[in-house]
Formats: structure tokens, C-alpha cells, sequence
């Protein structure tokens, strides 16, 4: 397995502009990662997008896949978006993926540039579990795609946390380095990476669920597909 640190864009038009950060497990990467990215690309004021594939999620299993086979998958996807970008810098640390200390590690190399961390309705209502989660705005801006059957909170902290923070004008983004949260309408897509390893598991395609690229890759490397998927040390 190789891990390696990609060179990102700094010869952005706009060197202030927010870049958009989009953790999560990837195992594997999707089109309902990637369309509803693009879409953001499209629709806000962002330079970029980083996604920052977890190494040790906090609360969830050891992914099946391992780093580097997440982060090949991952690779393959976004080749053909200039504006897409893999960062491996939660690969390369040890311990729990805390998303404090990745916004944290960012801050201190991007200065007062706006961070926007994308994430799913789903992992925003479970954000009280994260770690220091409260911090997290301190840091960076919080991008909330709706996702099929996963609303808004709409009752305890969370609705406060929200409604306290929240914008509609996207250009604001742009005008303070973190602290507001922008709920989108991104295309409902009902694909989970849950879905596709049960689905290979069970012997069946996952063909047109993510990138011809990864699919091949999957098949290629026997991923997901038990017994004979063994995942890499
Ligand atoms: N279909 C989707 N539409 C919108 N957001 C999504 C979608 N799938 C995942 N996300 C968001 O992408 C981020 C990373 O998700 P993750 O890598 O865990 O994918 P997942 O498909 O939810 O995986 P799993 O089924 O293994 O939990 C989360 O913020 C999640 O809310
Ligand atoms: O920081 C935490 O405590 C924390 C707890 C749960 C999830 N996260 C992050 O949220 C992102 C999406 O997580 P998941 O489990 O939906 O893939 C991914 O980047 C995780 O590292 C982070």
C-alpha cells in the first residue's frame, strides 16, 4: 500500500476563495459522493474540493476496504474534475479520524481562508457524537446536503446549533473564514456504500452506482466480495 500527499491547487484565481473539505469513509467512493459535489462546485463560490478519506472512523467499524484501497478507489473517481482533490492527511495519522483535528491541521496551513465542510443531513444530525463537535464551526463553515429520508433536525441543541448559524446566500461564504451553516437541495440520489457491499456481497453488480473506473477496480482487487475479500494490513 502506498499512501502519498497530493500537491493542491494554489494557483486558484481567487486565492481567498472557500474551499470546500468532504470527509468521510468512502468504502466505497459513489455517485451520491460525487454528483451532489459537483453540484456544490457549481453552485457556490468554491476553489475546490478536498475529500479526506477517514482512516479509523469514530463511530462506526473498521472500514472493509483498507486506507489504500479507499484512497485508490477515491483516486480513480475524481480524476477527470480538475477541481476535485484526495487528501490523505487522515490516512497518515494514527488513531480515531477526528474531524477537529483535520479542519485544525487545516486552518494552520490555509490561514484565514474560508473551509467549508461538506457533509450529508445524515452525519449532521450526528453531530453531537462527534468529538469536541462544537469546535467544528469555530473552524470551518458546515455545508448540509439534503440526503433521501435524512431531514433537518427540527427539535433539542442541534435546532438551535442550526438556526443560530444559518444562511441562504451563498456569497457569504466567501466574506468570513468559518462559522455559518448553508443547508442545499443537491440531487437525491439513494446510494449508500452500505448498499453496494451488500450488494457484492451478495454476488450482484454494482455497475452504475459509482464510476466505471471504480467498479473495474473493485472487481479487479475482489473487494467487498466475501469469502474471498481479504482486506490489505
Ligand atoms: N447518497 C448521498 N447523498 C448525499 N450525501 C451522501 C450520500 N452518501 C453519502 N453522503 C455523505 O457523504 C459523507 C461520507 O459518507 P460515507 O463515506 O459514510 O458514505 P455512505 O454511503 O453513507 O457510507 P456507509 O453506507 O458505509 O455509511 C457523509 O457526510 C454522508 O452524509
Ligand atoms: O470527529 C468525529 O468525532 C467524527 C465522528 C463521526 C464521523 N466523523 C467524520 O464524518 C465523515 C463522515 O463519516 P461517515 O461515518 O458517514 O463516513 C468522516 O469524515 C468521518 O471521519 C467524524
Amino acid at each position: 500500500m502506498t499512501l502519498h500527499s497530493k500537491t493542491f491547487a494554489t494557483n486558484s484565481p481567487h486565492p481567498t476563495a472557500p474551499i470546500g473539505i468532504f470527509g468521510g469513509t468512502f468504502d466505497p467512493v459513489h455517485f451520491g459522493h460525487l454528483r451532489p459535489a459537483l453540484e456544490l462546485l457549481e453552485q457556490l463560490p468554491l476553489a475546490e474540493i478536498r475529500f479526506i478519506p477517514c482512516r479509523q472512523p469514530p463511530h462506526r467499524q473498521v472500514p472493509a476496504a483498507s486506507p489504500g484501497q479507499r484512497l485508490a478507489m477515491l483516486e480513480l473517481a475524481i480524476a477527470g474534475e480538475p477541481r476535485f482533490f484526495a487528501d490523505d492527511r487522515e490516512l497518515l495519522r494514527p488513531g480515531p479520524s477526528y474531524m477537529v483535528d483535520t479542519l485544525a491541521s487545516l486552518r494552520a496551513e490555509q490561514g484565514s481562508v474560508p473551509l467549508c465542510l461538506i457533509l450529508g443531513t445524515d452525519a449532521f444530525r450526528g453531530l453531537p457524537k462527534w468529538h469536541r463537535w462544537a469546535e467544528l464551526t469555530e473552524l470551518a463553515h458546515l455545508l448540509v446536503m439534503k440526503r433521501p429520508g435524512e431531514p433537518l433536525p427540527q427539535e433539542g441543541e442541534l435546532k438551535h446549533f442550526l438556526e443560530s448559524r444559518c444562511i441562504c446566500d451563498p456569497a457569504q461564504l466567501a466574506q468570513q473564514p468559518r462559522g455559518l451553516i448553508l443547508p442545499l437541495e443537491v440531487t437525491q440520489l439513494e446510494i449508500s456504500a452500505t448498499r453496494i457491499r451488500t450488494l457484492i456481497g451478495a454476488g450482484r453488480s454494482a455497475r452504475y452506482l459509482l464510476p466505471d473506473a471504480v467498479w473495474d477496480d473493485i472487481q479487479q482487487k475482489r473487494l467487498y466480495s466475501a469469502p474471498l475479500f481479504m482486506p490489505e494490513k
